[in-house]
């Protein structure tokens, strides 16, 4: 736990000039804890200091009074300051790190009361954090800000860079689509203006995850002129012209280079140029899609139990990245699908070759990050070896892979990249470095012995004093003729050469007199300094200040040639990400049983025992197996689209994860992985939508009905013939009646006009009777078998239409008491009967008021014989003497007491 710190500048009195010093940098970092540096701490005051001590679980203390009040006030070591601020960023908390911009000596210099100079280096929010410790291990860390204008139609630019890589894009945008794309981002800071955000809300653009990740600006960031006078400066280069950008992604992007630029107080930001999203070749998932296939998470947040995380086999951070940003949009065109499958393909079939591929991948550090923290002057003697081993591991790869031969294009591209990598470079850095290098050049010792004559003289210097000394001493004793000689080390003379008294004389006599100093005379012993003893204790002095500034020079000069090279090396890291992600479908698809699908332009979706690879991988752990099930949507053309399913079956039957199976094949086929089934044909789809029905969002003010409807909408309103429609039990948020008559609307509407492949899970069974009309409509059922009065589920899907529901039974698997379930069945067999319908007598009514739900008691519950009252029926009470109905009276007890535990 951090405690006070002792300090120089001990006390903070009111309005003194360090005082004043405070309040104007806080003034002008509004919205920032301030971490101010004194000495070996930093400091916060005031309700920061109330914020971070509640937060960081540190003490909170006093330190001299303002205005009457005593000041709060808590501090972190310097030390331990990386895991603090790691702390507040996660929760949300915004820090400004404010440095002593000189020596208190200095300051000294200018008078006693001045004060040292202070400044904020640096503002450390969640999206500008470039420090490993501090950054997500597989994830990629996106800074995101938006700009819109409005001309007739909203329209949105949209800005986003990982900064610890320096990745950029821009995109622009409609109203409809930049919730979608903030979805897929999933940005961990996003810098708007207020009407901005007012904007977003009304467009339902703002998922109940992104308000808490907020950074409202001032508007002045995102005005055209202030936008181009900061591309200028961020993008000086000839080729990167940005007036190619709309003006909304101008603005967009210059307020994101401006953002970034003030959070790291004048450090080149080194964003690369930014790739424009075309949405227009990838497959379009949105926001509630993500979410109900939980692709990078699950509803609930968590990344365990998500797609990407039973199926990323990625083994460095950068392959981990790229897999997530694959996943979160996949292709939508066949020759570039077809090309990544054709990578994964050669992977898969030559395991020996992914194997060791993945093994040297595992040992390459993460070049992208390393390069940014060098580039950003925040890099270390250790980001200077890993981009040197990480250059060296290239060369080997791209050597493995030369010999592999019979490559497909996209590998051998990348194998040309990674041959491209500057040898040289890597050599020299790995000669220069020790193995095992520091984080911060401030202490030295990462320069290699051997490496620089002058700064092994100097450490030999320092290190090998010893040595130095014995030498020396060995060398007077001979000159002196004087074996007792010794040279000493104390606080006061330094470095001293002692002799007994009695051979003292002599070097106070002639030839010695003039290079031995007499300095103090002991009982026993005489006390000499030479001037080669000063001029070494001045020199060891000194050595290790020289070592240093030798070290810092080399490492100047080596992170410069780093820099020099830097679109070479980061096309180098996404090479090296790109081998990564490629391997491990790889592997995947070889552990997994997964196969290559077969993408093309046609309208076919044909799986042929397809698994859901979540659900498969949790009823393992559990010890089944998984029920793998077959599908055709394909339709053509001609025949007016795809297939649409109608599937029935029992609750708890597998209908949702049938359903989700066949999209997430979809989405995995459409990133360029192989698919957990034994053959898959899918004619690329353009946008998949997934619904599950009744899935409330207070957040939002709208109810379960509502959105379910609003989400139908845009189903309707934007699926095209192109795209995979999946949608879960609609309709039944609402009375019966208006859920039967929507969803059968809907599936209407899906096969008659939209003509897209569809799967349409759902417990209304009058629907069922749409397939004699609609020609593509296919009804299907997830089968069960009754056992003993109980349902089994076989999770197998069959032709045709389930005969009932089987919920009561589903019920009572689930625990409701049996009067309930009892009285339950009674109802359902007088629905039932009600629904055969004409057969019926009159008087059993014919609306929904007539059933007489609740005037019916239920059924007695079965009385059960209590074992106190036979107790008590058993007793005599004439019979009984007092000992004995003391006895009976322990006996009641035991008794009910046993009754309650049973
Ligand atoms: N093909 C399968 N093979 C093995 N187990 C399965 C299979 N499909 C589903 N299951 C198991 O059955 C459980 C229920 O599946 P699911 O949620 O898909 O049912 P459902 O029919 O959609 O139910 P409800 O209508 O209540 O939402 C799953 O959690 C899983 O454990």
């Amino acid at each position: 736990m951090a405690s006070t710190p002792a300090q120089s500048e001990s006390a903070l009195p009111a309005l003194t000039p360090m005082m004043a010093q405070f309040f104007e940098i806080k003034a002008a970092n509004p919205g920032y804890l301030l971490f101010y540096r004194m000495g070996d701490f930093y400091e916060l005051f005031f309700e920061d200091a109330e914020i971070a001590a509640e937060a960081l679980g540190i003490v909170l203390t006093k330190r001299g009074k303002h205005l009457g009040q005593d000041i709060a006030m808590c501090g972190v070591p310097i030390h331990a300051a990386q895991d603090y601020l790691k702390r507040l960023i996660g929760l949300g908390h915004r820090v400004a790190v404010c440095e002593q911009m000189e020596d208190p000596a200095e300051a000294r210099k200018r008078g006693s009361k001045s004060v040292v100079r202070r400044d904020v280096v640096r503002l450390v929010t969640a999206g500008t954090l470039t420090e490993d410790d501090l950054l997500p291990q597989r994830g990629a860390n996106y800074l995101a800000t938006v700009s819109l204008v409005r001309h007739g139609e909203l329209e949105f630019g949209l800005a986003w860079a990982d900064i610890s890589t320096g990745d950029t894009h821009v995109a622009c945008l409609s109203a409809e689509a930049v919730g979608n794309e903030l979805a897929r981002i999933d940005p961990a800071e996003l810098v708007l203006s207020e009407a901005t955000r007012l904007a977003l809300v009304e467009a339902h653009a703002l998922g109940s995850g992104l308000n808490e990740r907020l950074s409202l600006v001032d508007a002045a960031l995102f005005e055209s002129d202030e936008a181009t006078r900061q591309l200028r400066q961020s993008y000086p280069g000839p080729d990167t012209d940005a007036s190619a950008f709309p003006r909304v992604v101008r603005s967009a992007l210059g307020a994101l280079c401006g953002y970034v630029a003030d959070s790291q107080k004048g450090v080149a930001p080194a964003l690369r140029w930014p790739e424009t999203e075309a949405t227009d070749g990838l497959l379009l998932i949105d926001q509630a899609t993500r979410g109900s296939l939980e692709l990078l998470e699950t509803q609930r947040g968590s990344e365990i139990g998500s797609l990407r995380h039973t199926i990323d086999r990625t083994v460095t951070a950068a392959g981990a990245r790229l897999f997530s940003q694959r996943l979160a949009a996949p292709l939508a065109r066949a020759d570039l699908i077809n090309a990544r499958l054709d990578m994964v393909a050669r992977s898969a079939k030559d395991l020996l070759l992914t194997d060791r591929l993945r093994a040297d991948l595992k040992a390459t550090p993460d070049l992208a990050r390393a390069l940014t923290r060098l580039a950003l002057e925040r890099g270390g003697p250790r980001d200077l070896r890993s981009v040197g081993k990480a250059v060296a591991s290239a060369i080997v790869l791209a050597e493995r892979l030369h010999q592999a031969g019979d490559l497909p294009q996209g590998l051998a591209s990348v194998a040309e990249k990674l041959a491209a990598a500057p040898r040289q470079l890597a050599e020299d850095l790995l000669a220069a470095l020790v193995e095992e290098p520091p984080m911060m050049t401030r202490d030295g010792g990462f320069i290699a012995k051997g490496h620089d004559e002058a700064l092994d003289a100097e450490r030999a210097l320092g290190s090998e004093t010893r040595a130095v000394i014995a030498s020396l001493q060995a060398r007077l004793a001979s000159e002196t003729d004087t074996k007792a000689l010794k040279i000493k080390h104390n606080g006061v003379l330094g470095f001293f050469v002692e002799v007994p008294s009695a051979q003292g004389q002599k070097l106070l006599e002639e030839p010695h007199r003039d290079s031995f100093v007499h300095r103090q005379t002991m009982a026993n012993a005489m006390r000499f300094t030479t001037r080669e003893l000063a001029d070494l204790e001045s020199r060891i002095a000194n050595a290790q200040h020289n070592a240093l500034e030798i070290e810092l020079r080399i490492f100047a000069e080596l992170r410069k040639a780093v820099l020099g090279g830097l679109d070479q090396l980061r096309g180098l890291a996404d090479a090296l990400a790109e081998l990564d992600v490629t391997t491990a479908l790889g592997r995947l698809a070889a552990n997994e049983s997964h196969v290559r699908p077969k993408v093309d332009d046609s309208l076919s979706f044909e799986i042929s025992a397809g698994r859901h690879p979540v659900v498969e991988a949790m009823v393992r752990k559990d010890g089944h197996a998984f029920v793998a099930n077959d599908v055709d949507l394909s339709g053509s053309e001609s025949e007016g689209g795809g297939r649409l399913w109608l599937v029935t079956g029992p609750n708890m039957g597998g209908k949702s994860t049938f359903l989700r199976q066949n999209a997430l094949i979809a989405i995995m086929a459409q990133m360029g992985a192989f698919v957990p089934a034994d053959s898959a044909h899918i004619g690329v789809i353009d946008r998949v939508f997934s619904r599950v029905g009744a899935s409330d969002d207070i957040a939002h003010g709208r109810s379960t009905f509502m959105v379910e409807m609003v989400e139908t909408a845009a189903i309707l309103n934007r699926a095209t013939r192109r795209s995979l429609v999946i949608l879960d039990e609609i309709g039944r948020g609402t009375a019966t009646f208006d859920g039967l008559s929507i969803a059968w609307a809907t599936v209407e509407s899906l096969h008659e006009t939209t003509g897209c492949r569809a799967l349409f899970a759902t417990h209304f069974h009058e629907l069922t009777a749409l397939h004699k009309s609609l020609s593509r409509i296919v009804n299907v059922t997830m089968k069960v078998r009754e056992w003993e009065g109980e349902v089994v589920f076989l999770h197998e899907v069959g032709r045709g239409a389930a005969d009932r529901s089987y919920g009561v039974q589903v019920a009572r698997l689930a625990g409701l008491p049996e009067p309930v379930l009892t009285r339950a069945r009674q109802v359902l067999d007088f629905l039932e009967q009600r629904a055969a319908g004409a057969t019926l007598s009159e008087g059993t009514g014919t609306v929904l008021d007539d059933l007489p739900l609740f005037a019916h008691q239920p059924p007695p519950a079965p009385v059960k014989t209590d074992p106190v009252y036979t107790l008590l029926d058993s007793i005599r009470p004439d019979d009984v003497t007092p000992k004995m109905a003391i006895d009976l009276l322990y006996e009641l007890k035991k008794t009910r007491d046993a009754a309650r535990r049973s």
